[in-house]
Formats: structure tokens, sequence, C-alpha cells
């Protein structure tokens, strides 16, 4: 059996605590079999490692490996993207669709954020998991798959299943053997270590001498509660990396990086937020401009695509998720839309020397966007000043609400899935 020092190695996980070698010794353990596995941990702990491990030594490893974030796909497209449809489901389903239990049959599917699927699509899940069964969205011919699930999720299964949000008896199809990711808070030793990987790793893709931490400074992180775990972790030390121009880093340094620790004190002073935590009124208005932007932007490319194509069925396809997003699309209120995909496949780079992985693309009108003369570069830049005001808006908002993205979604006025969707898009 594989040691767990040489899976890190090729892994590339950093980390001698305990219970992650514990973690990573269990994934050993259970790749060879077909077991369901469920991953728990907060988020950022690296969970996504996990399903990688198992695959890759799965006797699956040369099938596919589909990594999915359910968190990101939109209920009304999910059971499209899992199960396929069939010519004519619904409208835009100008084809027949094979969705990633047919496509992933002899390799491994990764469900991320498991705990945001629909209760339609948990029955339809719990179907493949019983019998290898499915049927695609439209159809009544029942197909077969042998795909092993792996699953992920930082939210408490047993809160969401007593709130009747997940189905006691797929949770407990999908857990036969739980994979619990400690927080980063709870591995004090690596830590530092981390950190150090990270400065490392950034010297050398930014060009210059890693930085260091001072005594107190070092002292100071490993008191911090990294709610953000490894994610925020690596976050902040690119971000120190790249805009100190010392590379000795103080406490005080340090310090001014690290959004303020959530004393309980505010939290249970005001049981609801003041108005005045999204009030400042220039954040307001560059959320506003942001979306206006976006939309001229994408009405913008349609024109002109119009303008040299005219008003063919090529375009309305091409187009079909930016039409139905500016213009709306009635099906979508039927639980039938369709377009807004392929958005949630996660991206997983160091597999690809094992088995072809479907890539993700955040916005899939983006892709063209090369195509398109208008993108002048005043155009570019204004695009970029406002993707990092909305970066910045929605690291404010998850600061506040220390990094509960339901909160953070609700005072940003936005879904927590897009929300989600974002942090993904910007790294956050
Ligand atoms: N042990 C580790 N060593 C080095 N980097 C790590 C380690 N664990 C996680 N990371 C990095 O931390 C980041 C977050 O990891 P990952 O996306 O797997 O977290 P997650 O638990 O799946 O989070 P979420 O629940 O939000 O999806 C990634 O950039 C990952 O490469």
């Amino acid at each position: 059996m594989e040691n767990v020092q040489a899976i890190k190695q090729r892994f590339e996980i950093i980390g001698n605590d305990p219970k992650l070698n514990r973690a990573i010794e269990k994934a050993i353990q259970v790749a060879p079999t077909d077991i369901s596995v469920l991953i728990t941990g907060e988020s950022g702990v690296g969970k996504e490692n996990m399903p990688r491990i198992i695959h890759a030594l799965s006797h699956r490893k040369h099938g596919k490996y589909i990594a999915v974030n359910c968190g990101a796909i939109p209920e009304g497209t999910i059971d499209s993207e899992l199960f396929g449809h069939e010519k004519g489901a619904f409208t835009g389903a100008t084809s027949t669709r094979e969705g990633y239990f047919e496509v992933a049959d002899g390799g491994t599917i990764f469900l991320d954020e498991v705990g945001e699927l629909p209760l339609t699509t948990q029955v339809r899940l719990l179907r493949v998991l019983e019998n290898g069964e499915f049927i695609k969205v439209g159809s009544s011919q029942v197909q077969k798959t042998n795909v092993r699930i792996v699953a992920a999720t930082n939210v408490n299964m047993f809160e969401a299943i007593e709130k009747g949000k997940f189905r006691e008896d797929l949770y407990y199809r999908l857990s036969t053997v739980e994979i619990m990711l400690p927080p980063l808070r709870e591995r004090k030793d690596d830590i530092h270590l981390l950190f150090r990987k990270f400065s490392s790793d950034f010297a050398h893709k930014y060009k210059m001498p890693p930085i260091k931490l001072d005594d107190d400074a070092v002292q100071l992180l490993l008191r911090y509660r990294w709610s953000g775990n490894i994610r925020q972790l690596r976050n902040i030390a690119e971000q120190i990396s790249v805009l100190e121009t010392t590379r000795e880093i103080s406490l005080a340094t340090l310090r001014s990086y690290l959004p303020e620790e959530g004393t309980n004190l505010p939290a249970v002073v005001r049981d609801k937020k003041p108005e005045s935590d999204f009030s400042n009124e220039r954040e307001i208005l560059y959320k506003v401009l942001f979306d206006m932007k976006s939309d001229l932007n994408d009405l913008k490319k349609l024109t002109m695509e119009l303008m040299q194509n005219g008003n063919t069925s090529k375009v309305q396809e091409s187009n079909k998720g930016l039409i139905q997003r500016i213009y709306g699309n009635p099906a979508e209120e039927n639980g039938h839309s369709f377009e807004d995909r392929p958005s949630a496949v996660i991206p997983s780079p160091k597999i690809t020397h094992a088995e072809p992985v479907i890539e993700h693309h955040l916005d899939d009108e983006d892709d063209d966007d090369d195509n398109y003369l208008f993108a002048e570069t005043v155009e570019e830049e204004e695009t970029l000043r406002l993707d990092e005001k909305e970066i910045e808006l929605i690291k404010k908002a998850l600061e506040r609400n220390k990094g509960k993205r339901k909160a953070a979604a609700d005072e940003l006025g936005i879904s927590e899935r897009t929300l989600y969707r974002k942090i993904k898009q910007y790294d956050l």
C-alpha cells in the first residue's frame, strides 16, 4: 500500500498533523474499494485533495475523474448537468446531451458541496448509488452507469437533515466512510510550515525573495483563527509577498493584512447587521456600476454578433446563456432552464496525467471575448478596475460576516450560488 509521505509528495500536500495523516491514510485504504466516501471539513481545508488521491489509487485510475461543484450549478440545470437530457426535453435542449454520470462511466465523480443539491436531484442520486441507474431529463429510458462517488461538504449534514434539506437515506449511502479534515487552527504545527511553503511559491512566481516573518509575527500567525483555513492563509501569503517591499515581515505588518478576528461581542450585541455595514455609498455605487457595465458589455457582444451574422439560430444558440440572462427565460421559472453551464465542473489540473477532466468555464460568454473589437484598452482597464472593486466588495462582505457565505451573499444582494461562483472565479 502507498505510504502517506509518498502521497503527500505526489499531491503536494503540506503538513504533518496527525489528523491530516489519518485522513490521507483513510483515503489510501478506501481507494481500491468502490465504497462511497464523504469528505467533511470547513471551507478551504483541502478537501479536494482526497477524491484525487482516491481516484488515482483506485482501479478506475484510467477512467474519467469529474469534479462537480454542486453549489455552483443553477437549480434549473443541475439534473441535466448530472444525468443529461433528451433533445426537446425543455426550451433550449436542441440536442441530446450526456450528463456527467454517463460520461464518467467506469470512473469517479467528485460531488463537492453535495449538501447544496436540490431534493429532487438527491432522489436521482440515491438511485444511482443504489443500483447504478439513472434517467436522462425528458426520457423514460433507464440507463446504467458504473461510477464511484466521492462527495464533500462543509455544512453540518445532521442539521441539514433535521431541516429537511438533505435526505437522511442519501446521507448514509454517501458516507459509508467519512474522512474528516481538521480546520487549520487545529493544525498549529502546520501553519508556519504552510506559510513558508506559500511564501517560497510566491517568491518563485513573482521572481522576488521570499517573505519571512519575525518571531512576533509567527506568534500571531499561530494564534489567528484562520476561518478561511488554508485558502485564506495562501491568499494572505500572496498579498504580503506582492505588496510589501521589505521581506522581513513584522507583527504590525502581518496584522494589517489579517481581517479583524471576529470577537463574539459585536455579533451578540447586534442581532441584525446595521444598515451601515453596507451603506458605504461608494461601495454600493461600484456594485451598481459593475452590474451595469457587465450587462452593457454583454449586450455589445450580442449586437456585434447580430451585425456580423444576422439573427440566425446559430447566433441564438451560441449566445443562449447571455440572451437568457439579459432577457430572462420563461422556462427557468418552470425549473427547466438549460443554460449557464457548464458552470461548476472544478478544474483538476494536478490529475490530468491520469485521465481526461471536463474543464470548467465560470462564464460561458467570456470565452469569446477575444473576438470582439469593441474591447478597447480603456474598456479593459475599466473592467479590470470594476473587477477589483467587485473583489473588494466580496472580500469586505465576507470579512464582515466572518466568512459566512450565506450572510455575505445576503448582504451583497446576490444568491449564495453566485457568491460561490465569484469566490472560485477570483480564487478568494
Ligand atoms: N495540505 C495542503 N498543502 C498545500 N496546499 C493546500 C493543502 N490543503 C489545501 N491546500 C490549498 O488550499 C486551497 C483550498 O483547498 P481546497 O479547495 O481543497 O479546499 P476545500 O476544503 O475543498 O474548500 P471548499 O469547501 O471551499 O471547496 C487550495 O488552493 C489548495 O491547493
